[in-house]
């Protein structure tokens, strides 16, 4: 809508609310937890807000933060971070008249139980690595994009990786080579097929599985088998097998973006006059880096023949 002449895009929300849930219903005493950080993103008719001193229509973005509190509690069994965003977004976009469209963000830390002289405890975690995301938009329809994510997944193989045949032109100083270390951070985020809230599985925890499958098939690309490794060209390469592995094993796999530094560690070689070979570079010591570093990145996603 415009009013003198100014057009108002507009969206708010509540960043950043940190909700830990402890389940306690496992027969065997066990207990379950997950530590989520929330933001929420409403796209409503609030237009008043802005044009006038008119607030009648503005969900309030503490209202947004105690909701969170309020599904977390209600939530008496466990749950994955994807249903638990259905759930948020399908609250506030059917809730709220005016509010159209709902964006959840969650972000999960991976705590992981602990094993205690190789028996799982019933009640002890330790934080992991890589954070499992996800982003919900749901529509008052109940239409749905859902999207889920690994961020942070650090990944290096001292071997089967090498870099040759680019491009080679007066600035060019990189040698060929076969032989060197590969190293990045994955930041992946796979968009499923659903598009209606009543259309995902009802299969209990079913994305928080897909999620552990995902991130399998990622790293089985990206290492190969256990003894032999499979031999990367380039980053891109690498990106483009770990990706396509991921919509061929995956049917409700639409489509992934894969982000994947290159982070750089560099041969080290150091020489006086008088000692010329101090440190011989052998495949062996290395100066570790984080920037500069390459940055690669590609969405991949299946092509459909229109017959
Ligand atoms: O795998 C690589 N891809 C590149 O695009 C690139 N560029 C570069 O300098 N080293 C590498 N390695």
């Amino acid at each position: 809508m415009a009013a003198e002449g100014v057009r108002v895009e507009q969206r708010h929300g509540k960043a950043r609310v940190r909700v830990g849930r402890v389940w306690r219903q496992g027969g065997d005493g066990s207990h379950h937890f997950v530590e989520w950080n929330v933001s929420i993103s409403l796209l409503s008719h609030c237009l008043s807000s802005y044009h006038r001193d008119d607030n009648s229509d503005i969900v309030a973005t503490d209202t947004m933060k105690n909701t969170v509190y309020v599904k977390a509690k209600e939530c008496g069994d466990r749950l994955s971070v994807e249903e638990f965003a259905i759930l948020l977004g399908n609250h506030f976009s059917s809730f709220y008249p005016q509010v159209y469209t709902a964006i959840v963000n969650i972000i999960e830390k991976p705590w992981e139980r602990v094993c205690i002289d190789g028996k799982p405890h019933l009640h002890g975690f330790k934080l992991g690595s890589e954070n499992h995301t996800v982003e919900a938009t749901v529509q008052k329809s109940g239409a749905l994009t859902l999207t889920s994510g690994v961020a942070g997944l650090a990944l290096l193989k001292t071997t089967q990786s090498g870099f040759e045949k680019f491009v080679r032109d007066k600035y060019t100083i990189l040698p060929d080579t076969r032989e060197r270390m590969l190293a990045t951070e994955v930041n992946a985020s796979w968009r499923y097929s659903y598009e209606s809230v009543a259309s995902i599985p009802k299969k209990e925890l079913y994305f928080s599985e897909k999620f552990m499958e995902v991130k399998k098939v990622l790293m089985d690309t990206f290492f190969g088998p256990p003894e032999t490794g499979v031999y990367s060209p380039s980053v891109q390469r690498t990106l483009y097998l770990m990706g396509s592995a991921v919509l061929r094993r995956f049917p409700d796999v639409a489509s992934i973006h894969l982000k994947m530094p290159n982070i750089h560690f560099l041969p080290v070689n150091l020489s006086t006059k008088e000692n010329p070979s101090m440190v011989k570079f052998k495949d062996d010591v290395y100066l570790p880096t984080d920037e500069p570093h390459g940055s690669i990145e590609a969405t991949l996603s299946r092509i459909t023949s229109k017959m």
